[in-house]
């Protein structure tokens, strides 16, 4: 079963690659813990190294902010049950390395049977943006159909006085490419909201799915900008 694999359920389950034998794990394809019959999202964070990718997966997972990072070496997994519409679902985030050296023997891995995809830049950094479509094009390379949900995230939208990347010229990529749009601080407490209503975006459009299996996911196509509050215990879909 996929989940013996990861970590602990509702934790941060964070498990450092370099310890990961990632060969000997289970088939990394199921998406039904069948023992309780909780369906697992594999949703994959992606993006340049340092623009935040590890403290985003962080806090959502652990609810907090990471004191130190290091680069990701292949990939670290983390899980976060979550429980939508009365239904228990598995939130498996794969922190993958924004290094080519750390992640081009992984890559295949990361987009074997993914539900989702998580884009992410610097919103410091223009650089970080500008290599958005580097990625894109390596996800649609790696024969990830369509119809998989993929979002837009700025992130360090705590440092203000830096932002190169305009929030206009960040929707507009997102527009055009058919994302949601997430701006959000993986540091600020006060955007931990924002962080999960990420995650929790996406759960909920694949939940909406027939059956994973079959991968028959409606296209939904919109932005979210979430400067304001989103109060996912509530509503529990942010979109
Ligand atoms: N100010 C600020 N710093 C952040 C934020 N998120 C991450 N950082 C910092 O950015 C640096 C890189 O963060 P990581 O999460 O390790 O970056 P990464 O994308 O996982 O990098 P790789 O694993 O190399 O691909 C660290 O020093 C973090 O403390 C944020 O929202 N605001
Ligand atoms: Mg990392």
């Amino acid at each position: 079963m996929a989940n013996e694999s990861f970590g602990n359920e509702g934790g941060t389950g964070s498990r450092n690659s370099r310890n990961t034998n990632f060969t000997s794990s289970v088939d990394l394809s199921t998406s039904l813990d069948s023992s309780v019959q909780t369906r697992i999202f594999k949703i994959i964070v992606i993006g340049d190294s340092n623009v935040g990718k590890t403290c985003l997966t962080f806090r959502f997972t652990g609810g907090s902010f990471p004191e130190k990072t290091e680069a990701t070496i292949g990939v670290d997994f983390r899980e976060k049950a979550v429980e939508i519409e009365g239904e228990k679902i598995k939130v498996q985030v794969w922190d993958t390395a924004g290094q080519e050296r750390f992640r081009k023997s992984m890559v295949e891995h990361y987009y074997r049977n993914v539900h989702a995809v998580v884009f992410v830049y610097d919103v410091t950094k223009m650089a970080s943006f500008q290599n958005l479509k580097t990625w894109i094009q390596e996800c649609n390379g790696h024969r990830v159909s369509p119809t998989v949900p993929r979002v837009l995230v700025g992130n360090k939208c705590d440092l203000v006085s830096h932002i190169q990347v305009p929030s206009n010229t960040a929707l507009k990529f997102a527009d055009a490419h058919n994302m949601l749009l997430f701006e959000t601080s993986a540091k600020d407490p006060k955007e931990s909201q924002n962080v999960d209503s990420i995650f929790m975006c996406l759960a909920c459009r694949l939940k909406a799915q027939k059956s994973l299996l079959y991968r028959d996911v409606e296209r939904e196509d919109g932005r979210v900008r979430l400067s304001q509050e989103t109060d996912v215990n509530k509503s529990n879909c942010p979109c």
